[in-house]
């Protein structure tokens, strides 16, 4: 699904210090307001078909950060890099989900006019935006429901429309902020599932924010720990569970219950 990208950074990741390719890389990112530094001198690298989730304590500055890697504000010091190239403004190459799945579609379009938008917004023909938008539907298991309207589906349907609307464009990378904040618990997991599957079957990284701690190391392979004032990279977490995890076995293993134990509490640190 990802198009062809321009430039290949190898990085040593994961536990075995394998090559992997650098998809992002934040660097000695700070965002001010004014006076008030609300973080500093971030440093994070991405790679290529991870999925890298952030945490940190309300007020952090994480949906701040997640808005300078999407091109959507400009950090006061430091780079964001797509493939090497600084962003600048919204990279075509990258797409966001937002948690208010509500605000984001239009009430009056079919959920197939909803993920078709964007493609007519960038000129795609629209043969094409048929094409794009019933495989992107089908990858989130929503084909059947193309001529539904967002209002006749559950809060976990929406979701996926907007996660189908983001995969139609092809993106390389998606950015998630709190995107499963306002769903039950049952479809919150589906939906966690849902993000590795498009990880494992389309190659896609993907980084997340969250408050949820269990999500944060369930789904990821890096956590990012924020913390601080202002707020810096506090700890970088590598998930040593690989990437066959399932909700029920995963979140048992003692060294999962470990892991979640150990970010929560520097989470709590870096808070007080
Ligand atoms: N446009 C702005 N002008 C001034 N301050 C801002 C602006 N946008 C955000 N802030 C401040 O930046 C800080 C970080 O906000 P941000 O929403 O990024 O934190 P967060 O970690 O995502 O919080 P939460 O976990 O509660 O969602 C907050 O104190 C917020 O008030």
């Amino acid at each position: 699904m990802a198009e062809p990208h321009t430039r290949r950074i190898l990085v040593r990741d994961g536990e075995d210090g394998n090559p992997a390719e650098l998809v992002l890389s934040v660097r000695g990112a700070c965002k001010r307001y004014g006076t008030r530094e609300i973080f500093a001198d971030i440093n994070i690298d991405v790679t290529r078909g991870s999925v890298l989730t952030v945490v940190g304590p309300s007020g952090a500055g994480k949906t701040t950060l997640l808005r300078c890697i999407a091109g959507l504000l400009e950090p006061s010091a430091g780079e964001i890099l797509l493939d090497g190239e600084p962003v600048r403004e919204p990279p075509e190459k990258l797409a966001v989900v937002f948690q208010d799945y509500s605000r984001s579609l239009m009430p009056w379009m079919s959920v197939r006019a909803n993920v078709e938008l964007p493609l007519r917004g960038k000129g795609v023909g629209k043969k094409e935006r048929r094409r794009r938008a019933h495989a992107a539907l089908a990858d989130v298991g929503l084909e059947t429901s193309a001529d539904l309207y967002p209002w006749q589906l559950s809060g976990g349907m929406q979701q996926r429309v907007a996660i189908a609307r983001a995969l139609a464009y092809g993106p390389e990378a998606l950015l998630m902020d709190e995107p499963f904040a306002s769903v039950d618990a049952q479809t919150r997991s589906d939906l966690e599932d849902l993000v590795l599957d498009l990880r494992d079957r389309l190659g896609i990284t993907v980084v997340l924010v969250t408050h949820d701690i269990d999500e944060a190391v369930y789904l990821g392979d890096t956590v990012v720990v924020l913390g601080g004032r202002p707020t810096r990279v506090d700890k970088v977490v590598k998930v040593p569970f690989g990437r066959d995890r399932d909700q029920a076995g995963t979140k048992a293993r003692p060294d999962f219950i470990d892991l979640r134990t150990r970010v929560l509490e520097r989470i709590r640190q870096a808070r007080d």
